[in-house]
């Protein structure tokens, strides 16, 4: 193994692992920390837990669990990958999280560095942007659990840790990994050891993993993991050419309320059979659950999508008269209930739009780890689960892939003998 993951939610580890297998490393995730050893020559190994919006203390709990598991198997350096948009609250979890990784392994110094250029994501001047606008800006503003609404990632980190947070800046990542390993030794020295480092290009990102060469520890999303890859990782495979998924009929279920989702959805009800999931409905039994299911043994050859993905207003509603972690605790548990029965169904590929959604489905589904296949748009791999009955699942995180991902995955799904 040359890299160990701790992702906070599943498909922030696929989106991850996808992005490694791109440079010919061999991926497998794990969801939620093993219990055995593992028997694996991969050499990424994700563990994806569901810690994003879990109160702090069990999230450091289950990273350190994570952690220590990894190190057992003999990871030489530890990546903690967290959101590109940084969702989080003032209690947590990134910089708990953080904290507790870096005093295990003993790191002085700490790099945060959250940009994604190829999805859009840049930070400059420790303010985050998304696309065009900053993160405060962006419809992570509106996000149903934790709502982005400071983009300066400096203030958000040091409202979660009680300690000093330092900056790189993007003139000093131009002048190379040489000038951001001393911007971090001088940081540190000063007894800081957070870091919000910038990165508006894969080139930033390149140089900062090549700063962090020998970094035991670095946390961010998939392009400092892919900038680490690139500057200190030996390829050694050329992993996705051997992947396939199982063939057979296909459904869409979709909990994501982010505006990219809810593009696709729309784009998907044009063609198919769709079946919208009545949240206040959920709260007053099972009714709801069942209806969800015939309606996909009715249409499971058709595509069939099944979607809770709401307007921002429409979810502020629900919430009000439920409460914010109960009505997401009501979808959640019924994507888990759809999706194993769907597979019961015959149902054998499964496109999921957001990541607490993912990891309903695949807790539900009792999947335990997945192969990671080609991406099929950045940073939204095709992924197969192992067991009796493998399926194939797509775990789209809420923000990507564009408006005609759902047909275009399941058109293009890698399916067929293994060459
Ligand atoms: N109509 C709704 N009303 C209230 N809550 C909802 C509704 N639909 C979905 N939710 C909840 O909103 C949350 C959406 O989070 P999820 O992680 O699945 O999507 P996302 O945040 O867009 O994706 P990602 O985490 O990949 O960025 C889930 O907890 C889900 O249960
Ligand atoms: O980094 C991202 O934006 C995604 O992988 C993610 O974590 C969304 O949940």
């Amino acid at each position: 193994m040359q890299l160990g993951v701790i992702a906070d939610d599943y498909t922030g580890a696929t989106d991850l692992a996808g992005m490694l297998a791109r440079l010919g490393l061999r991926a497998v995730q794990h969801l939620g920390v093993p219990t055995n050893r593992a028997a694996s020559d991969a050499d990424v190994v994700v563990i994806a837990l569901k810690s994003r919006s879990i109160p702090a203390t069990e999230a450091v709990e289950q990273s350190l669990a994570a952690a220590r598991w990894l190190l057992e198997q003999g990871a030489p350096r530890l990546f903690f990958k967290y959101c590109s948009t940084f969702d989080s609250t003032d209690r947590g979890n990134i910089g708990p999280v953080a904290a507790a990784l870096a005093d295990l392994l003993d790191a002085e110094s700490v790099v945060f560095a959250p940009s994604v250029p190829e999805n859009g994501r840049t930070t400059y001047r420790s303010h985050l942007f998304v696309h065009d606008l900053l993160l405060s800006e962006s419809p992570m503003r509106d996000h149903p659990i934790n709502p982005m609404r400071d983009s300066d990632l400096r203030r958000v980190l040091a409202a979660q840790v009680d300690e000093p947070v330092a900056a790189v800046h993007a003139d000093v990542v131009e002048r190379g990994a040489a000038a951001v390993r001393a911007a971090l030794v001088d940081a540190s020295a000063a007894g800081t050891r957070f870091v919000i480092a910038d990165a508006t290009s894969d080139e930033h990102l390149t140089t900062l993993g090549a700063a962090l060469a020998d970094a035991r520890l670095a946390t961010g999303a998939a392009g400092l993991a892919l900038g680490i890859g690139r500057s200190a990782l030996t390829e050694r495979s050329t992993a996705a050419d051997d992947f396939r998924v199982p063939a057979g009929p296909a459904a869409v279920l979709s909990g994501s309320c982010s505006a990219a989702t809810r593009r696709q959805v729309a784009r998907h009800r044009q063609a198919h059979p769709s079946f919208e999931l009545d949240v206040r409905a959920l709260a007053e039994g099972d009714a709801a659950i069942d209806e969800a299911i015939a309606f996909l043994q009715t249409h499971a050859d058709e595509r069939p999508l099944v979607y809770s993905s709401s307007d921002p207003d429409v979810v502020a509603g629900i919430q009000a008269d439920l409460g914010v972690d109960a009505s997401a605790a009501l979808v959640e548990r019924a994507f888990g209930r759809i999706a194993a029965a769907a597979v019961d169904a015959g149902i054998r590929q499964l496109v999921i739009a957001g990541g607490e959604t993912s990891g309903a489905v695949v807790n539900g589904l009792g999947v335990r780890s997945l192969a990671i296949g080609p991406e099929v748009d950045p940073g939204v791999p095709w992924t197969a689960s192992g067991g009796e009955t493998p399926v194939a699942l797509l775990l789209k995180s809420g923000n990507f892939g564009q408006d005609d991902i759902f047909t275009r995955a399941l058109d293009t799904a890698p399916t067929g003998a293994t060459r």
